[in-house]
């Protein structure tokens, strides 16, 4: 067991190297910047990216991810546990991703679909539908292994996808406004979730969303790109930012006492 990637709290620093580095990152568009952050994301930190449509925040994903159109040109680094990630092929980055949409394959059961994400470290078909049906279970999916993803609701299928991508044991999490089409109950319900496993696993993460209350319940910091960013809104962006890191601190700081 890797105590040490999963050890957090307000007084245990994260080992150098460890986490997510977008070291001087800048992305332009026909000669024109559209984009550069420098950020350092610890293992099981979310960090929010906030901007208004077209400020290139699935530009980013896509350059994090390896597969920026040639339109772009990029510079600067993306270090991810010690190793540069730009360069490797997007299948030997071991990036995750979770969209608005599910998007489960609709000719597979739910259980299909999660052995078809499932990495290939777990052998054996019996170990590997054992670790598809623990995984549903740990999401509050259990017996729907044989389930028709047609039949679900859209908060279970985001489960699935949640699952899904977990199983592929990723070791980045790119969150590309993952809760909108969600109905305010399940939302909420949907974000603990996905944050409560990012934390436990200790994956570094970025969430894409217009919603404040998104980046508040991810608890980590929060950026601001394009030229749409109002002082107001960034404010109240922060405060939210803000009172729920205080509160994560609050809560690893007991956990870390017991
Ligand atoms: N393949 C492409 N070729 C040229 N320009 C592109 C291409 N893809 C996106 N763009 C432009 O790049 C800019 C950034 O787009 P991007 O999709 O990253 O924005 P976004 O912040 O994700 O927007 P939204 O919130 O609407 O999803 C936009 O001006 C867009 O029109």
């Amino acid at each position: 067991m890797n105590v040490v990637a999963h050890a957090r709290g307000p007084d245990v620093a994260p080992c150098v190297g460890e986490g997510l580095i977008l070291r001087d990152v800048e992305i332009a568009l026909a000669g024109r910047r559209l984009l550069r952050l420098d950020r350092h994301v610890a293992p099981g930190e979310t960090l929010t990216v906030m901007g208004p449509s077209g400020s290139g925040k699935s530009t980013l994903f896509a350059f994090v991810a390896g597969f920026l159109d040639p339109a772009f040109t990029a510079k600067g680094s993306v270090i991810l546990n010690g190793g540069e990630l730009t360069g490797l092929a997007p299948r030997r980055r071991r990036v995750g991703l979770l969209f608005q949409d599910a998007l489960l394959f609709p000719h597979m059961s739910v259980g299909e679909n999660l052995l078809f994400a499932l990495a290939p470290t777990v052998r054996g078909r019996r170990a590997r539908r054992e670790a598809a049906e623990r995984m549903l279970a740990e999401v509050g999916l259990a017996d729907t292994f044989c389930r028709d993803p047609a039949t679900l609701s859209g908060g279970q299928a985001a489960r699935v996808a949640l699952a899904r991508t977990l199983l592929a044991e990723p070791k980045l999490l790119l969150l590309d406004e993952p809760f909108s089409r969600l109905d305010q109950a399940l939302r909420a319900a949907t974000r603990d979730l996905v944050f409560s496993r990012i934390r436990e696993r200790a994956i570094p993460a970025i969430l894409v969303t217009h919603d404040p209350a998104d980046a508040a319940a991810a608890g980590g910091d929060v950026v601001v790109i394009g030229e749409g960013e109002a002082e107001g809104e960034g404010a109240a962006i922060d405060e939210a930012a803000l009172a729920s890191r205080k509160k994560n601190e609050a809560l690893a700081s007991s956990e870390g006492g017991r």
